[in-house]
């Protein structure tokens, strides 16, 4: 069983898969605790909040209402949705809590793409088809021989910035893990103006790339 925050279909609004029309897979739980988090409601697992899957459901606004689903629920109910995306992003929280092979296997099974979004705190359990991106909680929970073994999985690495000093442990870790994969996104943080313009600067200068929270400008989930 799998622990569901939310489930909804849009358009992917971060780093290489922009733009593709994708099912959302919200899972609930995270011990991460980052400042600028912008899924706060994920966090906890409180029995108070326990509904059915059904009210999980494209939710008209963010809550820690979290539901149980086996993968023949999660399948069922996007057949149900009439879903046309192909594309299944699952994000949390943090989805690596999880064991995420036999979800994974049984969506390709289904005929669809999966990608991870993870903060490389976990070991990653999914199969090698799956797109994982990893977004490194540097200094953060989560021990280095997995942060590491996430560098080295990560199909592309996107990360979080506001200040310089986000640029710098990111380099530093590159160094220290010996991981520098070849897609590399800074996204700034919460769409702040300096936030961007040090992204856009940054990603000029060692021709890394942007990411900015396409959802976050046009207004949809
Ligand atoms: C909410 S997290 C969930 C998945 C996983 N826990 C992680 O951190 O990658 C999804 C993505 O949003 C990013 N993110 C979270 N809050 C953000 C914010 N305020 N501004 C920009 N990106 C943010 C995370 O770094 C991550 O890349
Ligand atoms: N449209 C859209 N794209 C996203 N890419 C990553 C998201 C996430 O919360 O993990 C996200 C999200 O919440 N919405
Ligand atoms: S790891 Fe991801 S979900 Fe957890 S607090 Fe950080 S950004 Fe939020
Ligand atoms: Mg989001």
């Amino acid at each position: 069983m799998y622990k569901v925050n939310e489930i909804f279909e849009t358009i992917q609004g971060e780093a290489s898969f922009t733009g593709v029309p994708s099912i959302f897979l919200r899972l609930q739980g995270c011990p991460v605790g980052c400042a600028w988090c912008d899924t706060k409601q994920t966090w906890e697992t409180n029995g108070t909040y326990l509904v059915t899957l059904g009210e999980t459901v494209e939710k008209k606004a963010d809550s820690e209402k979290w539901a149980n689903a086996s993968i023949d629920d999660i399948i069922n109910l996007f057949k149900e949705r009439g879903y046309l995306a192909k594309h299944v992003v699952i994000t949390g929280g943090e989805p690596c809590m999880y064991d995420l092979v036999p979800l994974c296997e049984q969506l390709h099974v289904a005929g669809y793409t999966t990608q991870i979004e993870t903060s490389g705190t976990f070991e990653i359990l999914a199969p090698e088809s799956t797109w994982v991106t990893v977004s490194p909680k540097i200094n953060m929970r989560g021990g280095y021989d997995v942060l590491t073994s996430a560098m080295q999985r990560a199909n592309e690495i996107k990360h979080p910035i506001a200040m310089q000093k986000h640029v710098d442990e990111l380099e530093a870790l590159f160094e220290q893990t010996g991981v520098r994969p070849e897609l590399i996104y800074l996204q700034p943080i919460s769409q702040k103006a300096k936030a961007t313009k040090l992204a856009i600067e940054t990603c000029l200068k060692k021709n890394w790339r942007l990411s900015v929270q396409v959802h976050k400008y046009i207004g949809i989930n």
